[in-house]
C-alpha cells in the first residue's frame, strides 16, 4: 500500500515508518523538525529511515496547505497516518499557540486534504489526556470526554470531532486512535523515561511529580506500532460494528469513524516506574518529589478490548522490558554517538 505519514522523524512515526516498511508498503514521511527538542534525535531517526528502499522523506509543516498537498501528489497515498503535532501535557499551558497551529489548523488542513483523496482508510493520533478529568477506570472509548485538563487535551478532542464530521460528509473512513504515555528505545526527551534515565546517568537528581503516586498506563511503543499496523487493515465502516463483550463499539451511526485506545493494560505507579528504572541501570536516583504539575491526570488506565476485538491483539510488553530496552538504546545508541550540543 502507498502510505502518507506526518511525523516520521518523531518518535512514534519513526517506529511505524519502519514496521510498515518491513510489511512492504511504501512510505511518504512528512515532518517539520520542529525543534521543540533536540533535533539531532529527529534527524537521526529520519537518516535511519532515509537508507530504506520504500522511504521518501519531506520537509514541511501540517500548518501549511501546500506542502501537504505536495506530498499527496508525491506519494498518491491509499493510507494517511497523522502523527505531527505538538505533543506534552505540561508544555501546554505556557505555549497554547503551538498547539492551536500544528495540532487545530494541522488537523484541519489533514482532513480537508483527505476530502480530496481516495482513501482506504485515514488514521490520526489522539491522547489518553482527552479523558480529562474522568473518573470512572477504566477509561472506556463510549465514556464521555467532555472535560479536558490542558488546552493540549482539547486541541486532539477537536481533531477527533472534526475529523467525525469530514467521515460523516464526505464518507472517508477513519479511525482516531488514543495513545496512553507511549515509551521506549529512539523516545521523546522531554517524557519522564527520557528525563529520568538522562538525568540519573549524568548524576543529577530526578524531579517526581505527584509524589510519585500517579498512575500511568504506559505503553510500549513496539506494541503500539503493532496494534496500529493491524488497526490499519480495519476502516470502520458504517452499519459493521465489531462485538465486544461488556463494551461498546464507538462505530459512528453516521459515518465510518470510530475512535479506539491503544494501552499497556497494566497501570504502574510512578514511584514503581522509577524503580524499574533504577534497576535497569544498576543505579539509585537522587528523588526530588514534588507537587502535582498542573494539568497532569492523577491516573490513567485504558479498557482496551475494543483493540482487542478489532485486531486480536492486546499489548504485552512488561514495563520492566520496555524501560530495559530504553536503557540499552540509550547506553549503546544515544550517549556513545550523540556530539555534545553546539554552543548557542
Ligand atoms: O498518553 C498521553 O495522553 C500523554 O502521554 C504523555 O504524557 P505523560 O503521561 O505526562 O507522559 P510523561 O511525560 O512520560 O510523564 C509520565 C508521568 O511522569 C511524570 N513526570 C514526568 C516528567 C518528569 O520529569 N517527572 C515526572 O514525574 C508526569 O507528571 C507523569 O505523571 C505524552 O507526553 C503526551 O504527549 C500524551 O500523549
Amino acid at each position: 500500500m502507498r502510505i502518507l505519514i506526518t511525523g516520521t522523524a518523531g518518535f512514534v512515526g519513526f517506529h511505524l515508518a519502519n514496521r510498515l516498511l518491513d510489511d512492504g508498503h511504501e512510505v511518504v514521511g512528512f515532518d517539520a523538525m520542529t525543534p521543540y527538542y533536540d533535533v539531532r534525535l529527529k534527524a537521526a531517526r529520519h537518516a535511519i529511515l532515509a537508507r530504506r528502499p520504500g522511504f521518501r522523506a519531506l520537509t514541511g509543516r501540517v500548518e501549511d496547505m501546500d506542502a501537504l498537498r505536495h506530498a499527496a501528489d508525491l506519494a498518491d497515498p491509499e493510507m494517511v497516518v497523522h502523527l505531527a503535532a505538538q505533543a506534552g501535557v505540561r508544555y501546554s499551558i505556557d505555549h497554547p499557540q503551538t498547539y492551536a497551529d500544528s495540532n487545530l489548523i494541522g488537523s484541519f488542513n489533514i482532513v480537508e486534504l483527505a476530502r480530496g483523496l481516495k482513501l482506504r482508510h485515514l488514521m490520526l493520533a489522539s491522547t489518553s489526556s482527552v479523558y480529562g478529568a474522568n473518573t470512572a477506570l477504566p477509561f472506556a472509548e463510549s465514556d464521555k470526554a467532555d472535560l479536558p485538563l490542558t488546552f493540549y487535551a482539547a486541541t486532539k478532542k477537536a481533531m477527533e470531532e472534526m475529523s467525525h464530521a469530514y467521515a460523516h460528509l464526505f464518507s472517508i473512513p477513519t479511525t482516531c486512535f488514543r495513545f496512553f504515555t507511549v515509551y521506549g528505545p529512539w523516545g521523546r526527551p522531554d517524557m519522564a523515561l527520557f528525563r529520568f534515565v538522562e538525568a540519573i546517568e549524568d548524576g543529577r537528581p530526578i524531579e517526581v511529580y505527584g509524589e510519585g503516586r500517579m498512575r500511568r498506563d504506559f505503553t510500549y511503543v513496539g506494541d503500539l506500532v503493532e496494534a496500529i499496523a493491524r488497526l490499519a487493515d480495519c476502516p470502520p465502516s458504517i452499519g459493521r460494528p465489531v462485538q465486544v463483550e461488556g463494551v461498546a463499539d464507538t462505530l459512528s451511526p453516521v459515518a465510518p469513524w470510530r475512535v479506539v485506545n491503544i494501552a499497556g493494560g497494566k497501570p504502574v505507579e510512578l514511584i514503581d516506574f522509577v524503580s524499574a528504572i533504577e534497576r535497569c541501570l544498576g543505579k539509585r536516583a537522587v528523588r526530588r518529589m514534588l507537587p502535582m504539575q498542573p494539568g497532569d491526570a492523577a491516573v490513567t488506565f485504558a479498557d482496551h478490548r475494543l483493540l482487542e476485538a478489532l485486531t486480536g491483539y492486546a499489548p504485552k510488553t512488561q514495563v520492566e522490558d520496555g524501560v530495559a530496552a530504553f536503557v540499552e538504546w540509550y547506553r549503546e545508541h544515544w550517549a556513545r554517538t550523540t556530539p555534545a550540543p553546539v554552543p548557542a
